[in-house]
């Protein structure tokens, strides 16, 4: 099986290789921009940008909306990760954290279409933020956040780790995998 994945960031498309390869299904990149609402839930965007793509013609496509939530701020920054980051970068987190609970959470959902199909997948990964956060981190690209983030009863970062260790922690593998099962099951039902 083959699925587009309407992604310009690099982490999210390697992550997706590394979980789907392995299910038998291969991931074919399409590196479109889409617009995205500053408000809303994970689900809400996914689905927005579902959409768009529907609208380009695009029907075995998937989207994935992401972002990291702190506690110590309600519902942020969650939908906004990306532009927050990149406004603020490691020193404005670090100076947003100070003297707060450093208590966070990944959460993402998938969105897909499917043989006409649309469905909705999500994860989340509960952790913490490391104490003391360096500018000189140099994080891979489009995960910004695995340098400075302990998942629950671990003492590394998410990028200290061995992949496959990386990987048992993603809360994207918890969405795929469920997407997987999904696709494998529409696929079973279409085929009889
Ligand atoms: O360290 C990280 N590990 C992760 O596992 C992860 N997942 C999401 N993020 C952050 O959240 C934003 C999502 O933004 P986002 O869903 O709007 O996607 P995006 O604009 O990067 O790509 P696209 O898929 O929309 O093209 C990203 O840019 C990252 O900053 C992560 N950071």
């Amino acid at each position: 099986m083959k699925i587009f994945f309407a992604t310009q960031n690099e982490g999210k498309l390697w992550e997706a290789g590394r979980i789907l390869g392995p299910l038998g299904i291969e991931v074919v990149p399409v590196p479109v921009e889409l617009s995205e609402p500053d408000a809303g839930t994970m689900e809400e965007v996914a689905r927005i940008k579902l959409k768009q793509v529907m609208e380009r013609g695009m029907t075995r496509v998937m989207v994935d909306d992401a972002g990291i939530y702190f506690a110590a701020y309600p519902q942020f920054p969650g939908v906004l990760t990306k532009r927050v980051f990149h406004r603020i970068g490691y020193r404005g987190v670090a100076k947003l954290l100070a003297g707060e609970s450093r208590e966070a959470w990944f959460e993402g959902t998938v969105a897909v279409c499917w043989d006409g199909q649309i469905r909705t997948f999500s994860g989340v990964t509960r952790g913490r933020i490391i104490e003391s956060i360096s500018e000189k981190i140099r994080p891979e690209p489009g995960f910004p956040f695995d340098p400075i983030f302990v998942p629950e009863g671990e003492h590394r970062a998410l990028n200290e780790m061995p992949v496959e260790d990386r990987l048992r922690y993603s809360y994207r593998r918890k969405a795929l995998e469920k997407m997987a099962e999904w696709m494998r099951m529409v696929s079973a039902k279409d085929s009889q």
